[in-house]
């Protein structure tokens, strides 16, 4: 699928954003490599610890129906600059993605910046650390 067409289904997921706190709207599209694509926003709760970002809603929605390839993530917020992942997301990303998953970070006014998990959260913890 073509960035715009995925980022459109980041904004699309985005309008389902459930965020009576922070009044901010994520959206995600993350798609397989057979083509198939999960959508996740933000999800927010009442003890602020629980939100879950619109990232991972899209990660754990695609491997919970037993994804584990992926070609590409699409993410969109209204950020002056294309959206930031936080560093749980950037963690997620780095267990659940493949190092070649193409991440596209953008806003509603067509800023696209076009990165790669590796980038995003270089020393990532991982297995091989756990494991020695
Ligand atoms: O990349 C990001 C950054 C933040 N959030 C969410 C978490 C919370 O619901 C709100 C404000 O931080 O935005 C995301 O979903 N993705
Ligand atoms: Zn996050």
């Amino acid at each position: 699928m073509k960035r715009e067409e995925l980022i459109k289904k980041a904004e699309e997921a985005r309008n389902q954003a459930y965020v009576p706190y922070s009044k901010f709207a994520v959206g995600a599209a993350l798609e397989t490599k057979d083509g198939r694509v999960y959508g996740g926003c933000n999800i927010e709760n009442a003890a602020y610890s629980m939100c879950n970002c619109g990232e991972r809603t899209a990660i754990f929605k695609a491997v919970s129906e037993g994804e584990r390839d992926f070609a590409a993530l699409a993410v969109s917020a209204d950020t002056d600059g294309p959206v930031s992942p936080c560093g749980a997301c950037r963690q997620v990303m780095a267990e659940l993605l493949q190092q070649d998953t193409v991440i596209y970070l953008s806003n509603l006014k067509g800023d696209i910046e076009e990165t790669t998990v590796a980038t995003l959260l270089p020393g990532a913890f991982s297995k091989e650390d756990l494991h020695g």
